[in-house]
């Protein structure tokens, strides 16, 4: 799920990747996007319910398995094609990717606070893992780096530049906490701890 902030596309698609390389079935994606960063965690909590109503309506049979063996859970569902997305049960995590740029009233640091505490309550009240994919950053600048771009008005990245500071797409870190969450959540659940 993403807003459309500078860099959610990069984002977006290194999250993507991300997942597709750690085995997630592409078909087992499901995006949506919503207007603001704000809009997040309503989002959040439809959609995990909206997979969760699917499956007690026995709409669509299953899709294929991301945790394999009989997990009864999908890390992510069918990929949205312009219409209504059906798919086989309930989301295994969700990635929340937007970003907050400081402007000059209040309005980012209320946003800010709202977001990630609605979707901290969210996965709480859902027992679903959800990553928090929300950039608050000062300015443009900052956001691109975060995506892995360069933005128009900065230098390139020193070579000899800390990881941090050169900058690398963060929704390649998303993608891997939401497989590990994922994975997790399900031992958890069968009372296993898995490393
Ligand atoms: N200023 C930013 C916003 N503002 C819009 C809100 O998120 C929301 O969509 C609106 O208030 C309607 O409820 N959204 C961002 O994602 N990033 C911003 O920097
Ligand atoms: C209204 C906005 O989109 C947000 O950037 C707030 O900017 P500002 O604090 O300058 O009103």
């Amino acid at each position: 799920m993403a807003n459309k902030g500078p860099g959610e596309a990069k984002k977006y698609d290194g999250a993507r990747k991300t997942l597709l390389a750690a085995g997630v079935q592409e078909a087992n994606i499901v995006t949506q996007t919503v207007p603001g960063a704000y809009e997040l965690p309503f989002a959040v909590q439809r959609m995990y319910s909206a997979s969760t109503s699917s499956q007690a309506s026995g709409l669509v049979s299953a899709a294929a398995d991301l945790l394999g063996g009989g997990s009864s859970t999908d890390l992510t569902k069918t990929v949205a094609t312009g219409e209504t997305n059906t798919n086989s049960g309930p989301l295994d995590a969700i990635i929340a990717i937007g970003v907050l740029i400081k402007g000059s009233t209040m309005h980012f640091e209320y946003i800010a606070d709202a977001v990630s505490h609605g979707l901290m309550r969210v996965q709480l009240d859902l027992n679903v893992p959800v990553i928090f994919g929300v950039l608050t950053c000062l300015d443009e600048e900052q956001a691109y780096k975060r995506a892995g771009l360069q933005h128009k008005d900065s230098k390139p990245a020193d070579p000899n530049a800390s990881y941090a500071e050169q900058g690398h797409n963060h929704g390649e870190d998303w993608a891997s906490a939401a497989v590990e969450m994922a994975a997790k959540r399900q031992g958890w659940g069968e009372g296993k701890f898995i490393d």
